[in-house]
């Protein structure tokens, strides 16, 4: 017989509050690491803020409050304990031996995320070496491995499934051969690339923090099959599908990973190939919760990130805010909201933002419009007459343009209007130079 009683984790969930620290967000970031926590497929049985005066070496936690922690394990029979911190290798093994569980935190908990999420090869190279750099640099291993050794269930299992070995040597020649890995891969990501820079194809690039409805965004506008799912990190890797704008034409849309706050450094690092795909797109969009009480603080750090590597704004990308989840809203915040984008869409100075619902669908619509219009806003008009002996220049434009107008003139000859891309045009006029006068 089959054995089908499945193990799983119930976690106590805590977020150390420093008193020092700017207030109020605790409540949030500890609904944060909660989600966290079941993007990972542990039960949070148990949710709390621990104030922190100041960090013990050893420990991290005072001793009345790992009492209280122990207490909870024993009553709730708990298996595991999350903290929503950074912490020393030597403060995650005395904590574990004081409470007799497994203890994890933030960084190991993203990695854990990463590497259950990645579905390309290149999405799980990069978790792996993110991994093996974050071992490298606490000269332990981390608490998964930890565990396959003690003969645990295989719960949560890393990307690579190879014994990492904890000798600093071997795990550098591995960290070498991961990174030759991970440059074929990309060799090939790169050839890709080009060849869409190439074929002049306009590129729709979605950022946003996790969870903020990009890849729902993606499905709607495309012709869906994306994982979309109320997780945080449903997506880690980048995608790319044709979406169809309003006028007939099309682009390509590009759905990626989420940003969030403190991500552990070994990932910035290994994910920072991922999110520079976003450098090569004629247009961001800005995917932003709107119903999210801190949007705005998220919405910095999105810009932070992109700002840190070269896009957005400041560097020139356009860039059209979604203020998606407006269902969520009270129908009096949500006529405020409209009329804020309004405004955002009618001033110079401001980020142009769409109100919408990716869930139902509302300001779909409407946001396609602007996006089609911050494309094409560099687009050339061109009115030309084809004479019978260029004849190949009308099937030259049918192919690269988009035809506004077409009538038949004099002698044979055709009157066009259309809209090309900037280069395009510049392409025509070079080679039926005889055509423009
Ligand atoms: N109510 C509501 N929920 C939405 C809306 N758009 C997306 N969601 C939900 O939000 C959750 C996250 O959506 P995703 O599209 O996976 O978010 P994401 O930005 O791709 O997240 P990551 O890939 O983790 O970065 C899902 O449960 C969606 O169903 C919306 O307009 N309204
Ligand atoms: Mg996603």
């Amino acid at each position: 017989m089959y054995d089908l009683e499945v193990k799983i984790e119930r976690a106590l969930v805590v977020h150390p509050r420093f008193t020092d620290a700017r207030s109020g967000d605790a409540d949030y970031d500890l609904e944060e690491a909660v989600g966290l926590a079941e993007a990972l497929g542990v039960a949070p049985v148990e949710a709390r803020i621990v104030p922190i005066r100041d960090v013990k070496v050893s420990n991290f936690f005072g001793s009345g409050q790992i009492e209280d922690m122990a207490a909870s394990i024993q009553a709730l029979a708990l298996n595991v304990v999350i903290v929503n911190g950074e912490l020393t290798p030597i403060q995650q093994r005395n904590l574990e031996k004081a409470l007799n569980v497994k203890v994890i935190d933030r960084t190991g908990l993203i990695l854990e995320i990463f590497g259950l999420r990645a579905a390309t090869k290149e999405g799980r190279l990069q978790v792996e070496l993110a991994r093996l750099n974050y071992e490298r640099s606490r000269l332990v291993r981390t608490w998964t491995h930890l565990e396959r050794q003690r003969g645990g269930s295989g719960f949560l299992s890393g990307p690579g499934e190879t014994q990492i070995e904890s000798d600093r040597r071997q795990l550098n020649d591995k960290i070498d051969k991961l990174k030759s890995q991970l440059d074929d891969v990309r060799r090939t990501r790169d050839l890709q690339r080009a060849k869409r820079r190439r074929s002049d194809e306009r590129i729709v690039a979605l950022v946003g923090y996790t969870n903020a409805g990009k890849s729902t965004l993606f499905n709607r506008v495309t012709t869906g099959g994306v994982f979309a799912q109320d997780m945080l990190f449903a997506t880690l890797d980048t995608t790319h599908r044709i979406l169809p704008l309003p006028s007939g034409q099309s682009a390509i849309i590009s759905d990626t990973v989420g940003f969030i706050s403190d991500l552990p450094t070994q990932l910035i690092t290994s994910f920072r190939a991922t999110l520079e795909e976003t450098l090569e797109a004629d247009v961001l969009l800005h995917v932003r919760d709107i119903s999210d009480p801190l949007t705005s603080r998220r919405r910095e750090e999105v810009m932070d990130v992109l700002n840190q590597i070269g896009a957005g704004p400041d560097h020139g990308q356009a860039l059209i805010e979604v203020w998606n989840k407006a269902d969520l809203l009270p129908a009096s915040e949500r006529e405020n909201i409209e009329s804020l984008a309004e405004r955002a869409r009618t001033e110079a100075s401001l980020t142009d933002a769409f109100v919408v619902s990716c869930l139902s669908g509302a300001g779909i619509g409407d946001l396609l419009e602007g996006v089609e219009e911050a494309l094409t806003r560099s687009d050339e008009i061109l009115d030309v007459t084809i004479t019978p002996d260029v004849f190949s220049a009308r099937a030259w434009l049918h192919e690269n343009g988009h035809v506004i107008n077409e009538a038949p003139g004099d002698a044979g000859a055709v009157a066009m209007t259309v809209r090309l891309t900037e280069s395009d045009a510049g392409k025509f006029r070079a080679r039926f130079s005889e055509l423009m006068n």
